[in-house]
């Protein structure tokens, strides 16, 4: 049976890892010692869609351990789950897991984290993957998948059939899985949707109370126009990953209250739980994955000579909090309107 480890034992890492113990795959997670014991008892998987699942012999590889000379660790599928900001750590700790033919999985969003593996791990294939739905920790060993999407992995010509058959294995109600050979255009497609991370994670309510605040969207609409002005520039078509295509989101989201509402009753579809990855990050008081989201878009528009005073704007407040003990109490939507619309390109 072909071997999976995953590295980074967090939301995501978790949800796969307990998904794919419970498909009886042979799977192991590298995790520091708290989340072992965290985990000790197992994993409950649930979803928006009322499945359960649970995931009671959860295997375990020891952060400590790994360079331990004893035994090989290599591994057929070795999927990256760690943030942006830990994928050059990560990059140094997985080298006793990669043997000649492990495929490495980048599970990040955002734009890059495969440049560093591929640079460190030459020989190796590197694959990317999209992870669309959100997924949150309800209490210790139980987590929820909160929306919905399927995992995407990208497929190269040379890897076809090896992920053809693993989308296959892995495909379920509980985590719908497939592939693609378009993965640029997809991974640009997701960050435009996580431009309403930021706006999330100061406004420091649920996505869907922040949603339905027209100052919040107002905001999420211009970091949005930026990145299709890019977009454009870049020739790049973004595929559909939402019922509203992308290049409609920044109209709709700016449509006054009454009118949003009739029109994005399925963006509204959501959890009222859910809050977005980088929310959960400065609320414990994370470096975020700023850099890699808003900041892959200032850095590739500042090639193409396009301003993105909106994006530099809001790096700016994330960073200020980032870099502080004052903790974020929650940004009003007019208060963070004003900002981003006051905003010039330094
Ligand atoms: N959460 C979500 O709903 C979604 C997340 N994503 C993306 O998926 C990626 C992963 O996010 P998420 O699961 O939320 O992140 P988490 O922070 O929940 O998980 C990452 C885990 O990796 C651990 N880790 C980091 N570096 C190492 C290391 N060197 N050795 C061992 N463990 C390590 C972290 O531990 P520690 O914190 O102690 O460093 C943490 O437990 C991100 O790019 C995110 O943007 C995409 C879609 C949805
Ligand atoms: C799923 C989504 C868009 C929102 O939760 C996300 O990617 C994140 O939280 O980082």
């Amino acid at each position: 049976m072909q071997s999976h480890i995953i590295f980074g034992a967090g939301l995501i890492g978790c949800f796969l890892g307990g998904r794919l113990t419970s498909l009886g795959r042979d799977t192991k997670l590298v995790c520091r010692p708290l989340i072992h014991k965290k985990l000790s008892n197992g994993l409950k998987l649930t979803d928006y869609l009322d499945n359960t699942v649970y995931a009671k012999n959860l295997d375990f590889l020891a952060l400590e351990d790994l360079n331990k000379k004893d035994e090989h660790k290599f591994c057929d599928f070795l999927w990256v789950t760690v943030k942006c900001t830990g994928v050059d750590q990560a990059s140094e700790d997985i080298y006793p897991l990669v043997g000649r033919d492990t495929i490495i999985l980048c599970c990040q969003n955002g734009l890059g984290s495969d440049q560093v593996m591929k640079q460190k791990y030459p020989q190796n294939t590197v694959l990317r993957v999209m992870v669309p739905f959100n997924v949150a920790e309800i209490k210790p060993g139980h987590l929820h998948r909160g929306s919905e999407g399927a995992l995407t992995i990208e497929v190269t010509y040379k890897t076809e059939n090896i992920i053809e058959n693993l989308v296959k294995q892995l495909n379920t109600s509980l985590m719908p899985v497939t592939q693609t050979k378009e993965m640029k255009e997809l991974l640009w497609a997701k960050l435009q949707l996580n431009l309403g991370n930021s706006v999330n994670a100061l406004a420091n309510i649920p996505v869907k109370a922040m949603l339905q605040q027209r100052n919040y969207r107002l905001v999420i609409a211009a970091l949005m126009r930026e990145l299709l002005s890019v977009t454009r520039a870049l020739d790049i078509q973004l595929p559909k990953v939402t019922a509203v295509p992308g290049k409609y989101l920044p109209f709709v989201l700016s449509l006054p209250d009454f009118l949003f509402n009739l029109v994005a009753n399925k963006m509204m579809a959501i959890d009222p739980t859910v809050r977005t990855s980088m929310w959960w990050d400065l609320s414990q008081g994370k470096k975020t994955e700023i850099d890699y989201l808003n900041g892959a878009i200032v850095n590739v528009g500042k090639e193409m000579n396009i301003a993105c005073p909106a994006n530099n704007n809001i790096i700016r407040l994330i960073k200020t909090f980032e870099n502080s003990e004052i903790k974020n109490q929650g940004i009003p939507s007019s208060k963070l309107l004003a900002t981003i619309s006051n905003s010039t390109d330094k």
